[in-house]
């Protein structure tokens, strides 16, 4: 890819700080501050209608904050030299015009910042859109659109990158991809901040996670700390006496549930605690595994109470 391996005159560390926007009555971002250093992925998570896209928006000054700021390398978006440099942003696939051609649309861009036009072949190949490049836009599928998005938000090799919902449209070889692209992107020192409402779509791919619901940041660590602390371990035991096994790990203050086929899921004592406990008692245990606790669960934990009302609708 091209940059790799050069010093980047630009420096990548964005500061968010206080972005508040209010529309009318909603506040759809209240008071969100992070940081994005170079060479790490952050997940951008939460709910439909947390606020992220406006948050993204707000940062490459599409949307005005009603208060708050983000600061790149030091200045506002709208201060930049060469803002195409400095952040590449992937906010609405659909915007793209769509009487013209990829090829067309990218140098069309490339032309108007001063990118040389080769710039644009370069990516068209890279994103996997060589053999589309000169049909128009408007026959493009949605996957196709975000890949052309893509290789727009990557004209400048900018030094960092904000992508809302990259993987939305895309077939699961496009996902695969948009997954490696983006951990080589930081690998070669920029910051990414990329969106989705899917746990599963950046536990693979993230360093670190922004966890959003109703405006607010929940959470903001790496995917190991928001593991170990959000996640509940449950370990799952079986045996031939589930209701004295049940009644003796309650009264070792354990939360069990038991399972239709008898077995018990317990939350609280280790694996070895249950096993020391009903060897004690005179309980054989058939089965006795602890269940890996999942980012999924995590972020579950941390968003159930903060989903958005959506209109016409109960709170998901
Ligand atoms: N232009 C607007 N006018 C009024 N309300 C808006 C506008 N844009 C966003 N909102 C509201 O702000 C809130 C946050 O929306 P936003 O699109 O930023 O959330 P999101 O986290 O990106 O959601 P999704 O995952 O569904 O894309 C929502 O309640 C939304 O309805």
């Amino acid at each position: 890819m091209a940059g790799g391996t050069r010093v980047r005159s630009v420096v990548a560390v964005i500061e968010v700080q206080e972005l508040t926007k209010r529309y009318g009555d909603v506040t759809a971002v209240d008071g969100v501050s992070f940081r994005l250093e170079p060479g790490v992925v952050n997940g951008f998570i939460g709910p439909n209608g947390a606020g992220k896209s406006t948050t993204m928006r707000m940062m490459v000054g599409l949307d005005r904050p009603t208060s708050g700021r983000c600061l790149i390398g030091g200045r506002p978006y709208r201060d930049l030299d060469a803002p195409l440099r400095s952040v590449g942003a992937l906010l609405d696939a659909e915007a793209i015009h769509p009487g013209r051609s990829g090829r067309d649309h990218l140098r069309f861009l490339a032309r108007s910042h001063g990118i040389p036009g080769g710039r644009a072949d370069e990516l068209l190949e890279m994103v996997g859109l060589a053999d589309a490049a000169d049909r128009r836009v408007r026959g493009y599928s949605l996957g196709m659109r975000q890949r052309l998005g893509l290789a727009a938000a990557l004209l400048g090799d900018p030094a960092a990158l904000l992508l809302d919902e990259p993987a939305n449209g895309m077939d699961p070889d496009g996902i695969i991809w948009i997954r490696s692209l983006l951990r080589s992107l930081a690998r070669e020192g920029r910051a990414v901040l990329v969106s989705s409402h899917l746990m599963g779509e950046l536990a693979q791919t993230a360093d670190r996670l922004i966890v959003l619901g109703r405006g607010r940041v929940l959470a903001d660590a790496s995917v190991v700390e928001l593991l170990t602390r959000n996640a509940t371990r449950t370990v799952r035991t079986r045996t031939d006496q589930p209701e004295r096994l049940e009644k003796l790990l309650r009264d070792h203050d354990a939360a069990v549930a038991r399972r239709p086929d008898g077995t018990l899921e317990v939350i609280g004592p280790a694996a070895e605690e249950i096993a020391v406990l009903a060897h004690h008692a005179g309980i054989l245990l058939f089965e006795n595994v602890t269940v890996a606790a999942s980012l999924e669960d995590a972020y579950l934990a941390l968003t159930r109470d903060h989903a958005r009302p959506l209109a016409g609708g109960s709170p998901r």
